[in-house]
C-alpha cells in the first residue's frame, strides 16, 4: 500500500560516477532478490548517521568495489531527486577519475564500463536518468 505523500521518508544516498582514461563511466547491476533488480546503477549506498556523502562513497567503493578513493578525488556533479512510491530519493552524484585498484565485483553484481551516450542502453532506476546528460556533457 502506498503512504500518504507526508509521511514518505527522504532517503539519503551517495553514487559516484568512476571515470577511466578513455572516458568511460563504471555501472554495476543490482543483484536478483533487492529492489529494483536487474537495473544498472553508479556504486553507492545510503549514507550511515555520522557520515558526509562523500565519506559514504569512499567506504562504498571500497566495499562493493574493492578500490580506494579520497574524499578530495570525488567532484560532485548534479543530484537526482526522485519520488519512489514509499520514499523521496536524494542522491548527490559525485565524479571519481582517481582511484587505487581495479574494480571487481564484492557483491556478486555486474560490472560494465560504459560511454555516455549509451548508458541509455541499459535499465536503469528511474531516479538515474536525468543524470545522464549531465555525464554526456562533462565527459
Ligand atoms: N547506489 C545507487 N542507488 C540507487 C541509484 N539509483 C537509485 O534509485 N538508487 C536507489 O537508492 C537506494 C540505494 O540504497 P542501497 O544500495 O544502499 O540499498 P539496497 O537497496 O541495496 O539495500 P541494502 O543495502 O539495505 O540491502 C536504493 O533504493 C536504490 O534503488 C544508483 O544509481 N546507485
Amino acid at each position: 500500500m502506498s503512504q500518504p505523500e507526508e509521511s514518505k521518508r527522504l532517503l539519503l544516498v551517495a553514487a559516484c560516477a568512476l571515470v577511466d582514461g578513455d572516458g568511460r563511466v563504471l555501472i554495476a547491476q543490482r543483484p536478483e532478490g533487492k529492489q529494483l533488480a536487474g537495473m544498472w546503477e553508479f556504486p553507492g549506498g545510503k549514507v550511515e548517521p555520522g557520515e558526509t556523502p562523500e565519506e559514504t562513497v569512499v567506504r562504498e567503493l571500497r566495499e562493493e568495489l574493492a578500490i580506494e578513493t579520497k574524499v578530495a578525488c570525488l567532484a560532485p556533479l548534479t543530484f537526482a531527486s526522485h519520488a519512489y512510491e514509499s520514499f523521496n530519493l536524494l542522491m548527490p552524484l559525485f565524479v571519481c577519475r582517481r582511484y587505487w585498484g581495479i574494480p571487481q565485483a564484492q557483491e556478486g553484481q555486474a560490472l560494465k564500463w560504459v560511454r555516455p551516450n549509451k548508458l541509455r542502453d541499459y535499465p536503469m532506476p528511474p531516479a538515474d536518468e536525468p543524470l545522464i546528460p549531465f555525464l554526456i556533457d562533462l565527459l
